[in-house]
């Protein structure tokens, strides 16, 4: 797991080896360990190198070691020994030097980076510090400023930065090792002692109380619940104020504190999770690994409203050519106006030329004949889809893929209207459609494995974390969010506020609870939804009652703020009020408390108290409901996609996982066991009702979440 070579004559070159990225695992520090001591041992070597093979220095940790029982050598005494050695040890970086391997590196004496290498404290992101020295040294190398911005955000940084902020020596665009090797022979009769990073005193601005007070601030802000970001503080503080043997025992409280929380269990499994998902199947059996896509070069947007101008900046930002098509003449002018801002600002900040010559505007569709893929944006109204399908079908080469960005219609309706329905697939892209990570790749009856492979590798190019679905009402994220709001109104019915509601949410991690998202969203679009489905329409002549809709319970609460004009942010008011129209500071408005009062004395509800328990019960375990009826309908192939989906596009907190890893923590028994309470309580709300997988995998003595798939294929196998 690591390889020893004499270079030079007088180099000891330790070649760390673990594909596919050199992690630290228990087998690679023996091999440190004993191939250092050889190194010190052998008269002829003058100082060593150590680096990592295929032209990756280290990714860290073995982060598959953390579930488990620890073995091997220690990480800190390890790193501790490298830097007493008497000899030189030079890092050579190459690719990546992360987490613990770039902790190792500052155990080095000197560190030589390649010009594209990246480097970073990423521990943050896994619910974790640098916790082998690394939260210690850093800032004695680097400062407490710059150390601060490094393990609170976890970022990586260019060689580049890196050498600016002294974290590395010296940058070369040559062969890394061989300049490494080169160094370690000059310096092989240096004195060592100033290269200790861990003698030398902690660098701090003369106002740093006053610095520490507001990164804690900003920290705890942004941090939604996470402790990690906190403790990633605390330590480095401890940094600036211990002497380091002192600073070394308080990072190791704070690790053992974080190492064994759920929310580094959490974003570890979600850490996989995100890889998972690029192993996608359909339940025809096609997979990742065995289709093959096709290459796009030329790509076509339709519909320039706010979803097709993101998608289409999306598209040209990742070098694609696009053909950007609107039929209106004012829309069309309006959106190259807005698309080349959008370049423009995305180009500034990224320090890059914009791309404002990758598309070629039309208002005919027939401008997109020779293009290898479209995506259709236009507003979500079938009729007017398959319309645009049709057309599409008719003007595009035969073997062009056609895409929908529709956030739930059906995929296989839009296929029937084309030659090769084969090649239609949904790519159901989040507002705003350049920034959001999220794409959901929609395959129907008839989309093709090669279909799918394209869209998936397209997400990927475009920088999208991209996850293959099935094709049903809502797909999988609005589907569960189906649920989440029902519930939500049932709520305000009897007797909560949306200021309470949302604030519960929010203390749970969501950056916005579920009335002041729905605010920014616009309520408009749900009800526009509800009126084509003939649910918004009270009509008292047929009998129909207010609150029971389609044989189960129905909350108009939603369709009579729009009956008044209340669509959220954009039009002043909503769930809350605002200043002006587009304003985005939500007050509490008295009107809508005496609108929820008189609603409920219409209705003969008495308001009772609600507390946060059941806000989120109701809430979070409906949603979570759902999720197990998706697993179930093998609309998506695992808990994995659910969890991506909900913390990329919906803003569940990372730190706890999903809603599927979220529901094993809690404990399956529970979440089914309030689920059956609430149902019986509300018998007429399916939504509550537990379904069948839920109960099977209780039934099956509640296995851990990397088991729930073969479960699944059982009660799938049975249906
Ligand atoms: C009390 C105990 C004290 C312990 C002290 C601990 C202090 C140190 C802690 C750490 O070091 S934690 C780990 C810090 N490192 C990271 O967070 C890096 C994580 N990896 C990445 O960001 C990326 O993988 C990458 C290295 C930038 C490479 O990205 P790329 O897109 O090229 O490939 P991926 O698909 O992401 O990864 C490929 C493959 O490698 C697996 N992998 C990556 N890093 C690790 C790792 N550190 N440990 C184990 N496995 C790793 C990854 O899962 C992929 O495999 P599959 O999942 O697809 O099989």
């Amino acid at each position: 797991m690591a390889q020893y070579t004499r270079v030079s004559g007088s180099v000891g070159l330790i070649t760390l080896q673990s594909p596919p990225v050199n992690a630290l695992s228990a087998a690679v520090r023996q091999g440190i360990v004993d191939l250092m001591q050889r190194a010190l041992s052998e008269p002829e070597v003058k100082s060593v190198v150590i680096c990592g093979q295929n032209g990756i220095f280290c990714g860290g940790a073995d982060i598959k070691e953390f579930g488990g029982q620890m073995s091997g050598p220690p990480l800190i005494p390890m790193i501790h020994a490298i830097e007493a050695a008497s000899k030189p040890v030079v890092a050579a970086i190459e690719g990546i030097a992360l987490g613990g391997g770039l902790e190792l590196a500052l155990g080095c004496h000197y560190r030589i980076a390649h010009s594209k290498a990246r480097v970073g404290l990423p521990e943050v992101t896994l619910g974790l510090l640098p916790g082998a020295g690394g939260s210690q040294r850093l800032p004695r190398l680097i400062g407490v400023p710059a150390a601060l911005d490094l393990i609170t955000t976890g970022r990586h940084v260019t060689a580049a930065e890196a050498l600016k902020f002294g974290l590395v020596d010296q940058i070369t665009d040559h062969n890394t090792v061989n300049v490494a090797v080169k160094f370690a022979q000059r310096v092989a009769d240096q004195p060592l002692d100033a290269r200790r990073i861990s003698t030398h005193p902690c660098l701090c601005p003369s106002d740093v109380a006053v610095l520490f007070e507001e990164v804690m601030q900003r920290v705890r802000r942004t941090a939604r619940g996470a402790i990690a970001p906190i403790a990633c503080v605390q330590a480095v503080r401890a940094a600036a104020t211990l002497p380091y043997n002192q600073g070394m025992e308080r990072e190791r409280e704070l690790m053992a504190t974080l190492f064994t929380s759920g929310q580094a269990r959490a974003l570890q499994y979600f850490f996989f999770a995100q890889r998972a998902v690029g192993r996608w199947s359909m339940p025809s059996g096609a997979r990742w690994d065995t289709s093959k896509p096709r290459p796009v070069h030329k790509a076509a947007v339709i519909g320039l409203g706010t979803m097709g101008r993101g998608i289409t900046v999306a598209l040209a930002q990742a070098g694609f050519s696009v053909v950007a098509v609107e039929t209106q003449e004012k829309q069309l002018m309006e959106a190259k106006q807005a698309i080349s801002g959008m370049l423009e600002r995305g180009a500034k900040r990224r320090g890059v030329a914009p791309a404002l010559d990758k598309i070629n505007y039309g208002r005919n569709i027939q401008s997109v004949a020779d293009v290898d893929l479209v995506i259709e944006a236009v507003f979500e109204d079938m009729a007017l889809k398959k319309k645009v399908f049709q057309q599409l079908s008719a003007v595009c080469k035969p073997s062009t893929f056609l895409c929908s960005n529709t956030s739930g219609l059906d995929i296989d309706q839009l296929a029937c209207q084309t030659r090769n329905p084969e090649l239609v697939v949904g790519m159901h892209f989040f507002a705003p459609a350049h920034v959001m990570k999220l794409l959901e790749v929609v395959y129907g009856p008839k989309s093709s494995p090669l279909a799918v492979a394209t869209a998936m590798q397209l997400g990927k190019k475009i920088g999208k974390v991209s996850v293959a679905v099935g094709n049903c009402r809502g797909f999988v994220g609005n589907r569960m969010l189906k649920p989440y709001l029902e519930q939500a109104l049932f709520l305000l019915e009897e007797g909560a506020t949306p200021e309470f509601v949302d604030q519960v949410l929010e203390e749970f991690g969501f950056a916005m609870g579920v009335f002041r998202m729905s605010d920014l969203s616009g309520l408009d679009v749900g009800w526009k939804v509800r009126l084509a489905d003939g649910l918004a329409m009270p009509d008292p002549t047929m009998g129909q009652p207010t609150r029971l809709r389609q044989g189960r319970r129905y909350s108009p609460l939603g369709d009579l703020l729009c009956e008044q004009g209340r669509f959220g942010q954009k039009t002043g008011r909503g769930w809350y009020q605002y200043d002006k129209p587009g304003s985005q500071v939500a007050k509490p408005d008295p009107w809508l408390h005496s609108f929820l009062d008189e609603y409920r004395a219409r209705h003969a509800l008495v308001a009772h108290r609600i507390d946060h328990q059941e806000v989120l019960e109701r809430c979070l375990y409906s949603m979570i409901n759902e999720g197990f009826r998706i697993l179930e309908d093998g609309i998506a192939a695992g808990p994995e996609d659910i969890d991506v989906i909900y913390v990329f596009g919906y803003s569940w907190p990372r730190h706890r996982g999903g809603p599927m890893f979220y529901a094993a923590t809690v404990g399956l028994n529970k979440v089914l066991e309030r689920l059956e309470h609430y149902y019986q309580a509300h018998p007429d709300v399916p939504s509550l009702q537990p379904c069948h997988l839920l109960r099977k995998l209780v039934a099956s003595g509640s296995p851990p979440i990397q088991k729930w798939r073969e479960v699944i294929k059982k009660v799938r196998s049975q249906l």
